[in-house]
């Protein structure tokens, strides 16, 4: 079996990206390619959290600038979680990966409410947790829950998996002469503004010492790639961007 550099991991997937070309909702080929990534990633005998975005559903923030109650539209955000980790939790276990979902917003019939030491102990079972609604709270994101849950659990590393292939020095989606930065430190994402991970999940993760690698999940193999050490997309740590 190949060597990983990492023993146990949060990876947040870009809710985004699960709609595929349809730009909406979650395209099953798309899912099912994802699921079959993960499943090679827990086959090496890594333990693997997942965190997965709502951005191909519903976000609170887009709502509410058009009047929504934002308390009301974020737990909407939050709902459109589950669903995507229920989708998830599906594409998984039909390629036979064991898996739990829990939930920071309490639904027992169709989720374990989140309990950390159940977590981990799914995770030391080799199963694949996913955790849903984000943190429960209104007004946070899913990169936030995902920097939370990974201390939680002790990950060794955030793999935010998404849709940019790395960290550039201006959104590459708005400014075409924006350059890829393959290393940052967390004080240099908050100090030059760069938006690709909300500011609260950025000093969560600096207080922590929590590196994170953000990457490109539409490459095949990216995620496998990672975990066995290769150097794609950014890493962000604590330190010298330099060291
Ligand atoms: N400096 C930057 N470098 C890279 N991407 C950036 C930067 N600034 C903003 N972005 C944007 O950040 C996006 C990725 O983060 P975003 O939070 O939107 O998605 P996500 O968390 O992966 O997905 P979702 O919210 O849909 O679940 C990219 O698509 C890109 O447009
Ligand atoms: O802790 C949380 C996490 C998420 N939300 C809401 O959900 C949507 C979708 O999450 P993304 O991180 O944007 O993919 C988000 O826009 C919030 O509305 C939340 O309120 N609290």
């Amino acid at each position: 079996m190949a060597t990983t550099k990492y023993k146990r991991i949060l990876l947040k997937l870009s809710g985004e990206a699960l709609a595929g070309e349809q730009g909406y909702g979650i395209d099953p080929a798309v899912i099912n390619g994802i699921a079959a990534e993960i499943k090679e990633v827990v086959d090496l005998g890594v333990e693997v959290a997942l965190v997965i975005g709502g951005g191909n559903i519903f976000r609170g923030v887009a709502a509410s600038s058009k009047g929504m109650d934002r308390a009301s539209a974020d737990y909407m955000g939050m709902l459109a979680t589950v669903m995507n980790s229920l989708a998830m939790q599906d594409a998984l276990e039909k390629q036979g990966v064991d898996t739990r979902v829990q939930s920071a917003i309490d639904m027992q019939q169709i989720a374990e409410p989140y309990i950390r030491r159940r977590a981990v102990r799914h995770l030391e079972k080799g199963r694949v947790v996913i955790f849903s609604a984000g943190t429960g709270n209104p007004y946070f994101t899913t990169d936030t829950a995902a920097s939370l849950r990974a201390m939680e659990i002790h990950a060794d590393v955030i793999l935010k998996a998404t849709k940019v292939d790395g960290i550039y020095s201006a959104d590459p989606n708005k400014d075409k002469d924006a350059i890829k930065l393959p290393t940052l430190t967390y004080l240099e994402v908050l100090q030059k503004g760069l938006q690709v991970m909300d500011a609260t999940a950025t000093s969560l993760c600096m207080d922590n010492n929590l590196p994170m690698i953000i990457f490109d999940m539409t490459c095949r193999d990216n995620i496998k790639k990672v975990v066995l050490g290769e150097r794609i997309g950014t890493i962000v740590r604590g330190g010298n961007s330099n060291d």
